[in-house]
């Protein structure tokens, strides 16, 4: 990894509060300065970035990233069948190995395209924290439970997910934290979601889970319980400001004031929710009743990529055609979701180009004919820029991508074992 402690970032565009051109100076972890008045003297390493647009990195609040390795598996599904006939019986075959490869093709692709943190559930997890702490980007990461409602598979998946705090949690110099992920309120019984709450305000983690991704979910849980998944949710004491419900897709009216009453963030895959046909979820109406709302890939099967420049683009467009309304989803919203948004989900200081804090940062290029003109940098990157215009990655102050050259990671090498990894499975 470059062990540089000072870099300077001369004369980007930068997408902050406000467009300005300006220079950034990153020491150590965090930014210390943004401002014209800085110069080559100032630091070790100086990256001249006048025709870069300067961001913050991308944060994916809702992936699996091992299923990498099972890109092109499933398509053309709905989500019960999908899981149950193609993703199951082969996550079943999954070994450490494996999900270390998965989780090493996953942090080339997403350091590539932007993404400095991800959110995280799924098996084998310390293989994913040791992908992650050799990338150098940040991450959090829950031992996914399910234990469809058998006593003995629940207290196993519930020592699981002890186990992955203890090696993990707080480690990569604070880069990784642990959550904790039961599966799905359809997949876990009220026992495994309650002591998971328990669990992680015990010690403080993040609670990560599946909530009304389906209409076959939402009927399930009313026939089982009288009530919709997020009202279900509120009865286990589920719902509070360290939850992150992935999709929320079939969220009633009153669930989404239940869940700004509660604090809760909802993370919108708006790739796997058309690809599975699961719905459209009321992005618009989230923002509106102040939910803090954020964005995620899911798992590659169901997208099939992790560059989340499209999922901004898609979270925007989706809205819009859906509510017949252009000026919902505002430009600045679309991009806030896709950054600070997901920071202040997971709890981390970034997500913001400003002085004090952590310096995950993200380099653009202007210079292709996509990015031409650039009369709202801000408009380019949420509806031009593709992942492929990223050209340089700072993540915890280190650079991860210099021009387009991963600088942790031998991507041929890594390619390589995830090719023959997926064929194992
Ligand atoms: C318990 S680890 C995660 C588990 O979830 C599966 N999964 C991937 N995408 C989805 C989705 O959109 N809805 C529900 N479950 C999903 C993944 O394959 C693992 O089995
Ligand atoms: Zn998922």
């Amino acid at each position: 990894m470059t062990q540089t402690t000072s870099i300077l970032i001369k004369d980007p565009i930068i997408i902050a509060d406000e467009v300005h051109r300006n220079s950034i100076l990153v020491v150590d972890n965090k930014i210390e300065e943004i401002s014209s008045k800085l110069n080559d003297n100032d630091a070790e390493v100086v990256i001249d970035a006048h025709d870069k647009i300067a961001m913050p990195g991308l944060v994916n609040t809702h992936t699996h990233v091992a299923m990498t390795l099972l890109r092109g598996v499933g398509d053309d599904q709905a989500l019960q069948t999908w899981l149950n006939d193609y993703i199951w019986p082969r996550e079943a075959n999954l070994t450490d190995e494996l999900v270390y490869a998965g989780s090493r093709l996953a942090m080339v692709e997403m350091i590539k395209t932007g993404t400095t943190m991800f959110n995280d559930m799924y098996f084998y997890m310390q293989q994913t924290a040791k992908a992650v702490e050799e990338a150098g980007i940040r991450a959090t990461l829950g031992y996914g439970m399910i234990d469809l409602f058998d006593d003995e598979k629940r207290k196993q998946e519930l020592k699981n997910a002890k186990e992955l705090i203890k090696s993990s949690h707080n480690t990569a110099d604070g880069r990784i934290k642990v959550a904790i992920t039961p599966h799905a309120p359809n997949t876990c019984s009220a026992e495994l979601i309650q002591e998971s709450v328990k669990l992680a305000s015990d010690n403080n983690l993040k609670l990560h889970i599946h909530v009304s991704e389906t209409q076959d979910e939402v009927d399930l849980i009313k026939n089982e319980h009288g009530m919709t998944p997020f009202k279900y949710l509120d009865t286990l004491g589920a719902l509070s400001e360290d939850t992150i419900a992935a999709h929320g897709v079939w969220t009633t009216p009153d669930e989404i004031k239940l869940l700004s009453e509660r604090g809760v963030t909802v993370s919108h895959n708006p790739s796997s929710n058309m690809k599975l046909a699961s719905g459209i979820a009321p992005v618009a109406d989230y923002l509106e009743n102040g939910v803090n709302t954020t964005i995620g890939t899911d798992g590659v099967s169901s997208n099939n990529n992790l560059d989340m420049f499209s999922e901004m683009k898609l979270t925007a467009l989706m809205q819009k055609v859906n509510t017949l309304n252009p000026e919902v989803l505002k430009t600045r919203q679309t991009f806030n979701m896709a950054t600070v948004n997901g920071a202040k989900a997971l709890g981390v200081n970034t997500g913001e180009l400003k002085e004090g804090k952590l310096a995950d940062i993200v380099l653009v290029d202007t210079n292709v004919a996509h990015m031409v003109p650039l009369i709202d940098p801000l408009s380019n990157i949420v509806y031009a820029a593709l992942g492929s215009d990223v050209n340089t990655l700072i993540c915890d102050g280190k650079i991860l991508l210099k021009d387009k050259q991963l600088t942790t990671l031998n991507e041929q090498e890594i390619i390589d074992e995830a090719r023959s990894a997926a064929l194992q499975l």
